[in-house]
């Protein structure tokens, strides 16, 4: 590959034509790729919005972390939201991969954190 690109598409790479989620139902689904990603970066699996909108299929997950030093093939988890089976057909496009650099943190055992005004206060704390 020679041109440069934020994300790649992910497609079913399935044994047979085609396999259904059943409503509540969840899968790994193969891609048949594998990648050498650069130390520093991960991929993450994202959901596309158009399967979410129109049949309730989404991550289990979202996002997957395909780990720099994961060599082994790319899976999908799907699961079906919906009220309808849903068809998965073999080569159809079920998720998009992005690259991101991601930081280093060097851990410190501290008595006390530093005081901000949100201090504690979380999940909706500030009533907005
Ligand atoms: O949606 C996903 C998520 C993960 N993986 C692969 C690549 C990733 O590098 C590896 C491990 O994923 P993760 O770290 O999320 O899983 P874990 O449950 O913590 O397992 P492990 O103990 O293998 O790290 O599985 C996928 O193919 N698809």
């Amino acid at each position: 590959m020679t041109e440069q690109a934020a994300g790649v598409d992910l497609h079913a790479a399935l044994e047979g034509e085609a396999c259904v989620l059943h409503p509540g139902e969840r899968a790994l689904v193969p891609t048949g790729i594998a990648l050498e990603i650069p130390p520093g970066y991960e991929a993450q699996v994202r959901p596309r919005s158009g399967l979410a909108l129109r049949h309730g299929i989404s991550l289990v997950n979202s996002p997957g972390t395909i780990d720099a030093d994961y060599r082994g093939e790319v899976g999908v988890i799907l699961i079906n939201h919906g009220n309808e089976p849903f068809v998965i057909e073999n080569g159809e496009r079920i998720a998009q991969l992005v690259f991101a650099r991601y930081e280093r943190a060097r851990f410190v055992e501290v008595e006390e954190l530093g005081e901000t005004e949100r201090g504690a206060g979380g999940f909706g704390h500030t009533g907005r």
